[in-house]
């Protein structure tokens, strides 16, 4: 069980079967001291089983991870042998204690010396704004951790791995799929940094993100169908190749821009004078059915709460909200669905996903009324017919129906809850990042399933941290800067392109 002393880790042979799912299949894989090492696939290609594996969560079912100072095998792993080893794995669920202090936190069950082994509470505090200090966040100690945005506690999980547990092998699972784009920069420049610092250090970063895997990594491992298929150096390769190792030959889908808005029709959404949360200090918009408009800003720009007002979510907000030209009062997500106002939340694990139900439960739930016969029972055929197109249409990567949607991949969770969407006819669609955690082949069907379905029937609203995303699907696009929209860009007109959008959500002015 010798390990090259140039290597972190290596994964020896491994593979994970799940009932019906191969899903890691006979992997090797060796990861160096002091690189960081891109892990991409499409959704369901076996990335998350991998690091879940390294990191102890789950046994292999045959091969094994071997360190240098021990290894994880069928019968001998775990989570706490994987810690001793230095692993830690970091995703985008932190599971911290909600109720618990930001110290607290990250300190649970770690006693940082002291004459009788016991934590005192001026060295967590004093350790934990370091941490803080050391990514840039705005949070303090004493904080309540279910009190900070998910984002920060991502990032929190992140430091503890970093400089508490002060791990070796630090793997990322889709850790920068939620960030803004700054966060996002930072956080990736910071693992070069650390690097630097420590060089016996290595990450394994999981994304979607071509350009994240280019301009962030040494080398990159490509999975699919469980199995790893290439292991390039990044600087010898280009993001046409790595995008063609990911998707292996599957046809891009086109989308079909022929439904555009009627402008004549009057607007089903008309917002003036929304102020909401702490950023959104005015909004007044129109918005048509057949049309798509994308909300771009940086964090704190009032994008985030209006999109939360628009649902409900902010019961406060000042201004005037019409459907269809009648005044709405949308005091909670429940007036808002009677409404006829649909959302796709953020953290869909948490807010949409419903756990240990079928895929097909979560499929049709929105669509219940709708399959329902007038004795009040659920017309059982047709909701798996119905299932089965969105599963067929997204190409969901499933071993069935009826199966758990726990078991599936992230990115094709969040394919089964836009397929829902669809169901509901809705007036109005809210889309807070659709792609997220989407692979690049699954991208432009979830694209073409905004503009061609949801868009049929009802106005939509999407917000996406992608500018490339939202100049492709979008038909207006509104640049939320300090609270206030400071700009209205339009297909086809000057300026609807990535660099104004890029340059226009920071505050520089684009002429036109
Ligand atoms: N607990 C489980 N039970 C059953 N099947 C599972 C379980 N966990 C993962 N799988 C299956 O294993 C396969 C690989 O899943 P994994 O989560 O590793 O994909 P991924 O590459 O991380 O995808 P994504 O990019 O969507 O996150 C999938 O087919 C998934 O449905």
């Amino acid at each position: 069980m010798t390990l090259d002393p140039s290597l972190s880790f290596a994964v020896q042979g491994v593979t994970r079967r799940f009932p019906g799912v191969l899903a890691v299949d006979a992997v090797d894989l060796g990861v160096r001291k002091g690189e960081i090492h891109g892990l991409i696939g499409k959704n369901g290609a076996g990335k998350s089983v991998l690091v879940s594996l390294v990191a102890g969560l789950l046994a292999p079912s045959q091969g094994r991870i071997v360190t240098g100072s021990g290894a994880l095998t069928p019968t001998q792993s775990g989570p706490s042998r994987a810690k001793k080893l230095g692993i830690a794995l970091v995703t985008q669920e932190p599971a911290f204690a909600a109720d618990l202090s930001v110290a607290d936190n990250l300190f649970m069950g770690r006693h940082p010396g002291g004459r009788f082994n016991f934590l005192s509470p001026s060295v967590a505090r004093r350790e934990s704004a370091f941490v803080i200090a050391q990514l840039g966040l705005r949070a303090r100690p004493e904080a309540r951790m279910g009190d900070l945005p998910l984002e920060t506690q991502q990032l929190l999980a992140f430091g503890r791995a970093v400089f508490i547990e002060k791990a070796c092998t630090i793997l990322l699972d889709e850790i920068t799929a939620s960030l803004t784009n700054e966060r996002k920069e930072s956080l990736l420049g910071l693992l070069r940094r650390l690097i630097d610092d420590r060089p016996e250090l290595s990450f394994v970063l999981i994304s979607h993100h071509v350009s994240e895997v280019m301009g962030f990594t040494d080398r990159v491992s490509v999975m699919r169908d469980g199995k790893r298929v290439a292991t390039l150096d990044t600087a010898q390769t280009n993001a046409r190749e790595l995008a063609d190792w990911i998707v292996g030959d599957v046809a891009p889908a086109e989308i079909n821009y022929a439904a555009q808005p009627e402008l004549a029709a009057p607007p089903v959404l008309t917002v003036s004078g929304l102020t909401a949360g702490r950023s959104l200090r005015r909004l007044d918009l129109e918005l048509r059915r057949g049309e798509v408009l994308g909300f771009a800003g940086l964090e704190g720009s009032g994008k985030d709460d209006a999109i939360e007002a628009l649902y409900g979510l902010a019961p406060n907000h000042g201004g005037r909200i019409s459907m269809d030209g009648t005044e709405v009062d949308l005091k909670s997500p429940k007036a808002a669905q009677a409404a006829g106002i649909s959302f796709l939340p953020k953290h869909r694990e948490e807010q949409a996903v419903i756990q240990n139900r079928s895929v097909l439960e979560n499929a049709i739930i929105a669509g219940l009324p709708a399959l329902t016969n007038r004795l009040g029972f659920v017309r059982r055929a047709e909701c798996r017919q119905v299932a089965q197109s969105i599963v067929t249409r997204l190409e969901v990567k499933t071993p069935g129906l009826d199966v758990p949607i726990d078991g599936l991949s992230g990115g094709n969770k969040q394919k089964v809850l836009l397929g829902r969407l669809s169901l509901t006819a809705p007036s109005l669609v809210l889309l807070n990042e659709p792609t997220r955690g989407v692979d690049i082949s699954a991208k432009p069907h979830i694209l073409k399933l905004v503009r061609e379905d949801l868009a049929r029937e009802a106005g939509v609203i999407m917000i996406s941290e992608s500018e490339e995303e939202l100049v492709e699907i979008c038909d207006r696009i509104l640049i939320f800067y300090q609270g206030e929209v400071v700009r209205e860009l339009k297909r086809g007109m000057p300026g609807f392109d990535v660099e104004t959008i890029y340059k226009s959500i920071q505050g520089v002015e684009v002429p036109v």
